[in-house]
């Protein structure tokens, strides 16, 4: 029988990857990626304001270049065809100003380069004040809207930005027909959608970050928004009711996208969900596993069958929905709102002589600062990892928090900052490395606690994404805190493939999940065993965290 092939396009933070595996076994058949040019650039992100907006076009053109490529690279070796469906998975929630139409308002020539029109990527923290708001609003009513997502709303969800958006931009508000998820946006372009109202809202967007519920019987009342700013009022007539898991078909590709990318109209475009949702799928997730894509930030996921959690509501975290992974089960939501990111940001601590006085210096001719600083920004994390490994690790260390952006879980607070303590004339970059990792441990596993203080049991955890992929030293450490086993996956791309197991099966080609998951994953490459000398010293050191944690966030300033 002739081989059928899907596509799993997975969009993260910085850039979208496309791979083209084969639907029987998994299989890397071709993969691309695509860095956003105009995020890239810095535009429209102002990082001190925790505002962070992508373009549009930065999607639209990374679609079309990864899928291209990916089909440039098996010429000859399949045919388009063969290729049957194609699943997204996004960041969230990055919601963005949509028309009538279902356009994004950036796409409009007035709204082109304004950055409320814009996609609000999920780090954006410009929404504080309105989580704040939706919080004290929510104790006011019998029904207790926010116990589907841990009890307490988060600025990096879509009403706080939604609310933002409405109050700050009157010429948005006034175009503005609704707002929409990434995740729902690119399935609705790809299928050539034309009326906001056809968008076919995912369960998991919706329920993590919409407070959608269908114990609710939906979103919230209107009279619940209205009640909280009247800028909202009839916003949910536009929005929606009905929700979709991720092994449903969205459709089939438009004419105008299957000629965009050389592919049929028959190809099914399949519901979108969330990254770290469709990364724990290619992950191979098990009831009961903490699930973690480690990157720019972590989200962490963990899947229980819907009998067993019957009422168990789990406290500060993202979020517990039905099917938001896996269809009939409760997929559970958690994460660190920087996690490389903090990393990334001590890397930029250090670069700052290079990419300033260097640059001003004349010193060097152009070309050969570019090659020094490219060189330098590779190398700075590996190697700091690697001094900071060779260090002995005591109670009397350089200690940090992990808040660079916040905290996500447990308990959403996106107005914490990070913190560092401990320093003296002895501390170099490789101690404040060591910290900052150690950091970072200590709030996966604060992560974690918080599952089996909640009645959640924990049988082990799954590392995916760029960290545990690159970092040895950082995904030992994390055994060695949370006190658990870390198997981490083989696949380079588990996001994009866990968005193909879903392609196949809004294809028909697996009839579930579950058993696209079997066929096609691709297994793990290692498992990192705590080591019992360093639990010991990290228990230690996890309480001092705790402890400078306690303090930082009564304190205010
Ligand atoms: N060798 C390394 N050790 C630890 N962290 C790293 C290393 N290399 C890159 N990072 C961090 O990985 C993060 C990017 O992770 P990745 O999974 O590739 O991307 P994304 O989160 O956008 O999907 C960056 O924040 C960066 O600081
Ligand atoms: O928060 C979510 C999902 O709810 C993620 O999209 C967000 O952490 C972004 O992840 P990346 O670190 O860019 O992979």
């Amino acid at each position: 029988m002739e081989k059928s092939y899907v596509i799993g396009l997975d969009y993260g933070s910085d850039s979208v990857r496309a791979v083209l595996v084969d639907a029987s076994n998994g299989n890397e058949m071709a993969s691309s990626v695509f860095y956003y040019p105009r995020w890239k650039k810095g535009a429209f992100c102002d990082a001190s304001a925790s505002q962070f907006r992508q373009h549009p076009l930065d999607y639209i053109e990374g679609l079309e270049a990864t899928i291209k490529d990916c089909l440039k690279k098996v010429d000859g070796v399949l045919t388009a065809q063969q290729v049957k469906a194609i699943s997204v998975d996004t960041t969230g929630s990055t919601p963005v100003a949509v028309d009538e139409r279902g356009v994004p308002l950036a796409l409009l020539e007035e709204f082109t380069d304004n950055p409320n029109a814009m996609f609000v990527l999920w780090k954006d923290h410009t929404a504080v004040e309105e989580a704040q708001q939706i919080n004290e609003h929510a104790e006011k009513f019998d029904v207790n809207y926010l116990q589907y997502v841990g009890g307490v709303y988060s600025s990096e969800w879509f009403w706080a930005k939604l609310l933002r958006t409405l109050r700050v931009d009157e010429s948005v508000r006034k175009a503005m027909y609704t707002w929409v998820e990434h995740c729902d946006y690119i399935p609705f372009l790809l299928t050539g959608g034309t009326r906001a109202v056809d968008i076919k809202r995912s369960v998991c967007a919706a329920g993590h970050k919409s407070l959608w519920a269908a114990e609710f019987g939906g979103l919230p009342p209107n009279a619940f928004f209205s009640a909280l700013d009247p800028l909202l009022d009839g916003v949910t007539d536009r929005l929606f009711t009905d929700t979709y898991t991720s092994d449903q078909s969205a459709g089939t590709l438009s004419e105008e996208w299957a000629e965009r990318l050389g592919l049929t109209t028959e190809v099914v475009v399949g519901v979108g969900a969330f990254d770290c949702h469709m990364g724990a799928v290619g992950g191979e997730i098990e009831p009961y596993y903490v699930s973690k894509v480690i990157g720019t930030s972590t989200c962490d996921i963990l899947v229980a069958p819907k009998e067993e959690i019957a009422n168990t509501l789990v406290k500060g975290i993202c979020g517990q929905v039905d099917g938001s992974v896996i269809p009939g089960m409760i997929g559970m939501e958690a994460g660190q709102s920087a996690f490389g990111d903090a990393y990334a940001w001590f890397k930029q601590i250090l670069l700052w002589p290079v990419k300033n006085l260097l640059a001003d210096s004349g010193v060097l001719p152009e070309d050969d600062l570019r090659k020094v600083l490219e060189l330098v920004d590779d190398r700075i994390i590996p190697e700091l990892g690697k001094q900071a490994e060779a260090l002995p690790v005591t109670s009397g260390s350089e200690l940090a928090l992990d808040w660079f952006n916040g905290r996500r879980t447990p308990d959403a607070d996106q107005t914490l900052k990070a913190a560092l303590q401990g320093l003296n004339l002895g501390t170099d970059a490789p101690r404040i490395f060591r910290a900052m990792v150690e950091a970072t441990c200590f709030g996966a596993k604060s992560i974690v606690d918080r599952f089996i203080d909640e009645g959640i049991p924990v049988k082990g955890i799954i590392g995916l994404g760029g960290v545990a992929k690159k970092s040895p030293y950082i995904m030992q450490t994390m055994a060695d805190v949370i006190n658990m086993p870390i198997s981490v996956h083989k696949s380079e791309q588990t996001c994009a493939l866990g968005a193909a197991m879903f392609a196949a099966t809004a294809a028909g080609i697996y009839d579930k999940v579950e058993d696209a998951m079997k066929a096609m994953g691709q297994g793990f490459e290692r498992t990192y065993q705590p080591r019992p000398e360093m639990v010991a010293i990290y228990a230690k050191r996890y309480q001092q965290y705790k402890a400078l944690g306690a303090f930082v966030e009564n304190v205010a300033y």
